[in-house]
């Protein structure tokens, strides 16, 4: 049957482990939508794979995706997630964000948006279950917590390490490296702990929530476990992610982006 509905346009901001594998997915095609720019830090490292996609986008700056698609999808470093999101959402248009964390320095973005009828939407992600949080969220949920494991390579390099003098390079057993508000774990995990933000927001917010982190080398995976007691249901869930070429990302997490871009214009939609 026909497609009557005129396709959206998309943008993808930041062409890194999650960016990439959006694009692609986005160039296979997603019902209802079109990829039409991305932006990079090195324009020049990734105009060779660009042009042979099917329908190669324009390579731009990051403060002209705005103005060119409908639906911008911020897949870059966090710091950035302002000049991303502002003018998306200022415009009355859709930001997709992965770097949840900055949402907590950014938080006026979420009444821009309200202000001028845009919308942001963040993606489950690296984490699991936060469809059954938001239904939980419509009752009363007494407690949120989040056990967080990841192995050195992932962890090393967060402000929180450095600046506690925390090391853990040479460690041979798991060892707790943090333990307290999801609020707290952002700032000093901002490449890690995004779902950290995610479940908080999803939630009873970012004090409320309490967070454990772990660097653990006994493991070679990214895992998340949620534990949730409200009064509608008490759940704990735990995912496992293979880390993809960026140490910090589990794989699942752009497979989680594609997924929620497929839910937008879907003609039957799955899951809250
Ligand atoms: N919500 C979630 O569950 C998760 C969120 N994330 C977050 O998503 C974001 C992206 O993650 P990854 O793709 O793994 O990171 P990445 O580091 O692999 O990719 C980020 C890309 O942005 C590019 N970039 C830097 N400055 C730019 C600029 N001015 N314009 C355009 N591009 C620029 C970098 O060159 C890099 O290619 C990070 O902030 C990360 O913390 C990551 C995993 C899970
Ligand atoms: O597990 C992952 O893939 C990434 C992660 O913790 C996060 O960004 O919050």
């Amino acid at each position: 049957m026909a497609d009557n509905k005129a396709k959206m346009r998309v943008a993808v901001a930041g062409l890194g482990a999650i960016g990439t594998d959006v694009v692609k997915a986005l160039d296979q095609g997603i019902e209802g939508l079109t990829l039409v720019a991305v932006s990079a830090n090195s324009p020049d490292k990734h105009r060779g794979w660009i042009a042979e996609l099917k329908s190669a986008p324009k390579l731009v700056p990051i403060d002209e995706l705005a103005e060119l698609a409908d639906i911008v999808v911020e897949c870059a470093p966090s710091k950035l997630v302002r000049a991303i999101v502002a003018p998306v959402v200022e415009r009355g248009k859709t930001a997709v964000l992965l770097s949840v964390g900055a949402l907590l320095q950014n938080e006026d973005l979420v009444d821009l948006a309200k202000a001028h009828g845009g919308q942001i939407i963040v993606p489950t992600g690296a984490l699991i279950g936060l469809d059954a949080v938001t239904a939980a969220a419509v009752g009363t949920i007494h407690s949120a917590r989040l056990v967080t494991r990841k192995p050195v390579a992932g962890l090393i390099g967060a402000p929180h390490l450095v600046e506690n003098n925390i090391r853990i390079d040479d460690i041979t057993e798991p060892l707790r490296i943090f333990e307290g508000s999801a609020r707290d774990a952002a700032k000093g995990f901002p490449a890690n702990l995004n779902v950290a933000v995610a479940l908080s927001l999803a939630g009873i917010g970012p004090d409320r929530t309490r967070v454990e982190i772990w660097a653990d080398p006994t493991v070679t995976r990214n895992t998340h476990r949620i534990e949730v007691d409200s009064d509608s249901a008490r759940f704990s869930m735990m995912i496992e992610n293979i880390p993809s070429e960026n140490p910090k990302t589990g794989r699942i997490t752009a497979l989680s982006v594609i997924a929620c871009l497929r839910k937008l214009r879907a003609s039957l939609r799955i899951g809250t």
